[in-house]
């Protein structure tokens, strides 16, 4: 756990940074600090490992003022990423996620051993571990930092704008193999970013920041795009926000309908949209007439509310497919039991859909 307890931090040069911060990262956590350019967010995280120290104020880890730690051994407890990954350039790619390992006191042999598993952990392959930085796509390189920072152990990470370096695409996917390990390690991640969806898909609670060093807001994702506080928040959530929302109810009461197959061979209802299924059930795109179209986005079982709705909008059908966990036909969505499902779930709980 990390607690921020009125932090202020004025630099030599006058520059305020951070009003009177006070907050707490909760263990097991992801933390995310969000907010415009020059807010504080690096500043707020670097009070915890000691690269700033605050004008007044204390910080807190496990309940421990790090003021009262020496920065080296403090910073050996705590994994660190920062964007471009910030690698030894002269160190093979396993030397760089061995160094702390062996600053801990492990043999290099075992320390190398380590840094193998872990560059598979966060899905790179084995042979990647005898190339330099500068040998490597912005992506595996963002991937062997958080390599490096998961390899000392740290049951705290800080991650400062890690995946802002690299494309969407590659940046999605590092968003899912973070939170993939975070389900399995359950660290205490305190996580810069200035990207507001990056925010919501990735904190447990989010903290938005205003020029100044004041937090506007704390509060879990959906609770960020349900009801921010003022229009700062508002406007820095931005738009689509009611549609965002829907990623965080579930859709587990949804009633499916019956979908016509190829299996029917005659279409039900008057467009003669058909579903095309494979012999075990699986579907694998639509045929109208002899047309055929792709499938389109499906939806998976357990998701939310907003993929059912996607599916359904999506489908060139008109109606989604929902398929359970191993890629089976579940049924078809309308977009209407999408928005019945939302106003029974307002009228049982209008704090859960607001
Ligand atoms: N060493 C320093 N000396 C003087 N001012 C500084 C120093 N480091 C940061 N600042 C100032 O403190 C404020 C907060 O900076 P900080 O880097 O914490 O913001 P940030 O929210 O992380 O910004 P960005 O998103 O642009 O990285 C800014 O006005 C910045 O210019």
């Amino acid at each position: 756990m990390i607690e921020f307890s009125e932090v202020h931090k004025a630099y030599p040069d006058g520059t305020v940074a951070l009003q009177s911060l006070s907050l707490t990262a909760r263990e097991g956590e992801i933390t995310v600090l969000v907010g415009p350019s020059g807010c504080g967010k690096t500043t707020t995280l670097r009070t915890v490992n000691r690269m700033v120290d605050p004008s007044s104020g204390t910080v807190r880890l496990d309940g421990v003022d790090v003021s009262t730690q020496d920065p080296p051994t403090l910073r050996r407890g705590i994994g660190y990423v920062i964007q471009n990954a910030g690698l030894f350039p002269h160190r093979t790619v396993l030397d760089n996620v061995a160094t702390v390992p062996v600053l801990l006191g492990r043999s290099r042999a075992q320390a190398r051993r380590q840094a193998g598993e872990l560059l598979e952990r966060v899905g790179l392959d084995l042979r990647v571990g005898g190339r330099y930085p500068a040998q490597l796509s912005g992506g595996q390189q963002q991937r062997v930092g958080v390599a490096r920072a998961l390899a000392g152990d740290a049951p705290v990470l800080l991650m400062d704008e890690p995946f802002s370096a690299v494309d969407p695409v590659v940046r999605a996917d590092l968003q899912d193999e973070l939170l993939r390990l975070q389900s399995e390690l359950g660290r205490t991640i305190l996580f810069v970013t200035h990207d507001i969806d990056e925010a919501i898909r990735l904190g447990d609670m989010v903290a938005v920041l205003r020029v100044g060093g004041t937090l506007a807001q704390f509060a879990p994702p959906s609770e960020l795009l349900a009801a921010p506080v003022d229009d700062f928040v508002a406007e820095f959530v931005g738009r689509d926000r009611g549609y965002r929302r829907l990623q965080f109810v579930g859709a587990g009461s949804l009633s499916l309908k019956t979908l016509p197959t190829s299996k029917d061979s005659t279409p039900i209802g008057g467009d003669g949209w058909l579903l095309v299924v494979d012999d075990d059930g699986r579907p694998t795109g639509w045929r109208q007439g002899s047309e055929h179209v792709a499938l389109g986005t499906v939806h998976a079982e357990g998701g939310s509310l907003r993929s059912a709705l996607d599916a359904a909008l999506s489908s060139p059908a008109g109606r989604g497919v929902a398929v359970d966990d191993d890629g089976r036909l579940l049924g078809g969505i309308e977009p209407e039991a999408v928005i019945t499902l939302l106003h029974t779930a307002r009228a049982s709980s209008p704090e859960a859909v607001r």
